[in-house]
């Protein structure tokens, strides 16, 4: 059995970065920005005040000074004239700061009588005036690759710019196989569950910024299988969920084979999510997930996320961990990585006791994983731990 980190080595390999389409900003949020965008302006593109008050010469500045007041600067409308010694521009926040002046004091630092404001002791404590280019100027870009921020889309338009170069969302068809499984809502035979495994991966992909589709369920043969993959046909990734693994039952990897499958590992060392198998199908990468649900959803943080990161053009990288301290012993491992379930609180993160990787209930409370190496020790408690976080 291959190692994780050989796993995502190898579906790494196996993927085909998409390409870049145009969106208008009010479709960015949360797709990956394809390539830099420059630039077409400063912001601001003048120097402009950043109070409401009064743009006069520093030099004037003193506690008691006289100045008359010979214009106004409002945002969108400045003044064209150039303040003399003794003179002030009424102005507004955001407004441009007239030549010859070089400070901006608060209306509540001033008293006015008709044209003619007295300065108090508090006037000219800061120069308030945001020098043009102060955000950004010509030269500086958005870079990319990156999943797009309200910030960063906000920055964008200030950039003057109203569509950007998004990477495609990768289409992901996800089967469910099994003669077990019913839909949620139907009714069950005596013998059957409800497929839940391929919502929770259905969520994963929708929080990945990818398109999935979820397939009718396919049952526990090689022409229903085969019927699947047809229908999966024009996706960039093929999920599918269960018969993974060696029982008599579990037909994925012929049926795959039998559809073109171009195998490049099956079985990983690791808890939960062993029988994992991957490769190519035609134009479309295929990820055969275990069937148990923990299995397959912990699988998806672990394999399919970064697969669905790296065909949207950003960095090939294992999922995010932290570290963390134990709040309770952690028993010594066996030959696999294991994925503990875990739940943090204020001494650090506890692994629950029940570790079965049929139980919903438990990933539902879990915030964590703990990743426990192969053949790890007994760790005490307040011992340092890697962990990835969940959401
Ligand atoms: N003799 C061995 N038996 C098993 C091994 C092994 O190495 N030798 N590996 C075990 C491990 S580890 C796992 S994980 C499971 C995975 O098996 P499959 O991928 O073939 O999954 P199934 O047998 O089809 O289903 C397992 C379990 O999950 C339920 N299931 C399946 N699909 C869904 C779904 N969409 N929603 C909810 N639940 C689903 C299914 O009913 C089974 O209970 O194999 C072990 N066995
Ligand atoms: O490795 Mo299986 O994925 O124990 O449940």
């Amino acid at each position: 059995m291959i190692t994780v980190a050989e796993a995502l080595e190898r579906l790494f390999a196996l993927v085909t970065p998409l390409p870049a389409e145009e969106v208008p900003l009010t479709q960015a949020a949360g797709r990956v920005l394809a390539r830099p965008i420059a630039a077409r302006r400063s912001q601001p593109p003048f120097a402009a005040s950043a109070m409401d008050g009064y743009a006069v010469r520093q030099a004037d500045v003193a506690e008691g000074a006289r100045l008359n007041v010979i214009g106004e600067s409002a945002a969108g409308h400045g003044f064209s004239g150039t303040p003399a010694a003794g003179e002030a521009v009424r102005i507004f926040t955001g407004a441009p700061v007239p030549e010859g002046a070089d400070m901006v004091i608060l209306q509540e630092d001033v008293t006015r009588e008709g044209d003619v404001i007295t300065l108090s002791s508090a006037a000219g404590q800061s120069v308030n005036i945001r020098p043009a280019g102060a955000d950004f100027g010509p030269g500086d870009s958005l870079s990319a690759p990156r999943r797009l921020s309200s910030a960063d889309i906000a920055l964008a338009a200030a950039m003057n710019h109203g569509t950007l170069p998004v990477t495609r969302r990768p289409e992901v068809a996800i089967i469910a196989t099994g003669d077990e499984l019913v839909a949620p809502g139907e009714e069950p035979g005596p013998d059957q569950i409800i497929a839940s495994n391929t919502y929770g991966l259905y969520a994963q992909l929708q929080a990945l910024d990818a398109l999935p589709r979820l397939l009718p369920i396919a049952r526990d043969n090689l022409d229903s299988l085969a019927i699947a993959f047809r229908l999966a046909e024009g996706a960039d990734l093929v999920i599918t969920v269960g018969g993974a693994s060696v029982g008599d039952h579990d037909l994925v990897g012929e049926a795959a084979a039998g559809a073109g499958l171009d195998r490049s590992f099956w079985k990983v060392a690791m808890r939960p999510g062993k029988p994992l198998m991957a490769g190519r199908m035609g134009d479309a990468m295929l990820l055969g997930l275990p069937g148990n649900p923990v299995s397959a959803l912990v699988c998806g943080q672990v394999f399919m996320a970064p697969v669905i990161d790296a065909m949207l053009g950003l960095p090939a990288r294992s999922a995010r961990r932290r570290i963390a301290r134990l709040a309770a012993p952690l028993a010594a491992n066996g030959p696999r990585e294991h994925y503990l379930r875990a739940q943090t609180g204020p001494e650090g993160v506890t692994a629950f006791s029940k570790q079965d990787s049929s139980l919903l209930s438990v990933l539902s409370d879990a915030d964590c994983l703990i990743v426990q190496p192969p053949n790890d020790p007994a760790r005490p408690e307040g011992a340092e731990v890697e962990i990835v976080p969940l959401n």
